[in-house]
């Protein structure tokens, strides 16, 4: 681990969390994996592997850590300089806090959406070539099938194909957020990274990206983030409860919905708290 490791630190043995099933591939395997912004700590100890082509959803009350760990699969949080960390993230095998990986190569493998549709000031059509351009392709006709290819799998294609050249500005927010995931598709990634992809959208955008993950996963291997339990429930594979920045169970999503093994949990699913 390349970050500063805090030699104070006191690993707590989680009990409460299960380890992989082992049914699927991992994709990662986080170990003990703790994470300070300055003094405070945001993750504690955090254990748990991710299969390979599953949804797996990070749940938990507002502030327990979520974003922070979603950011360390794929290093963005390492861009806050107070950040310290310990224990190891490991994707594909391969720890991603070693001095030999590069950044580049992870980011590549592992795509981010945000919870604000963001794209580029650009038109539909550079959004999604944009990637692509930067890792050096330039014939028009690759790149013409990488956008056609990448709007059909975030499920936007017949909604845009004749307005290609327009501004992405001009979508509506779920159709902006699709196109994210359009260029996310683009550079072809293992994992797509979602913190909260449909907060910020109306029920039918929101419904439309909940089937779209479905089928994504076939592909990819989804690691999202959701405020929503719902969401959580109907969408998932797996689910990771997080609650002061530490994972207080972890299980197949039907399991710890219907039956938690932590009291916790369940005042969170339940709705007691959060
Ligand atoms: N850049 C930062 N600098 C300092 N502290 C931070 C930073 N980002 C997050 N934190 C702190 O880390 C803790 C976890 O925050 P995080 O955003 O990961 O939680 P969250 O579960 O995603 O919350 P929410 O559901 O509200 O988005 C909080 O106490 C937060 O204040």
């Amino acid at each position: 681990m390349n970050s500063a490791a805090k030699t104070n630190h006191v690993p707590v043995p989680n009990t409460t969390v299960k380890p992989n099933s082992g049914d699927s591939k991992s994709i990662y395997s986080i170990q003990n994996f703790s994470l300070w912004y300055g003094n405070d700590q945001a993750l504690q100890d955090v254990q748990f592997d991710i299969p390979a082509n599953n949804v797996t959803a990070i749940i938990g009350p507002s502030g327990c850590g979520k974003s922070t760990f979603i950011k360390a699969l794929n290093r963005m949080v390492e861009l806050v300089a107070s950040v310290k960390m310990s224990g190891s993230i490991s994707y594909n095998r391969k720890d991603i806090f070693s001095p030999k990986y590069k950044v580049e190569e992870l980011r590549t493998n592992v795509g981010m959406v945000f919870q604000h549709p963001n794209p580029f000031p650009k038109s539909i059509y550079e959004n999604v070539a944009y990637g692509p351009k930067i890792h050096g392709i330039k014939k028009k006709k690759v790149l013409d099938e990488i956008v056609e290819k990448s709007l059909k799998g975030a499920a936007l294609w017949d909604e845009v194909k004749d307005r290609l050249q327009e501004n992405a500005f001009g979508l509506s927010g779920g159709q902006q957020q699709r196109l994210c995931i359009a260029r996310c598709l683009a550079i072809e990634p293992d994992v797509i990274l979602m913190d909260e992809p449909t907060s910020a959208l109306d029920p039918i955008s929101t419904a439309k990206i909940e089937e779209l993950v479905q089928k994504l996963k076939e592909d990819y291997s989804i690691v999202i983030v959701t405020h929503n339990m719902q969401q959580a429930a109907r969408i998932s594979d797996k689910t990771a409860f997080f609650l002061n920045g530490e994972v207080i169970e972890y299980s197949n999503t039907d399991e710890l919905f219907s039956n938690p093994k932590d009291k916790r949990t369940e005042d969170y699913i339940t709705g007691r708290f959060g």
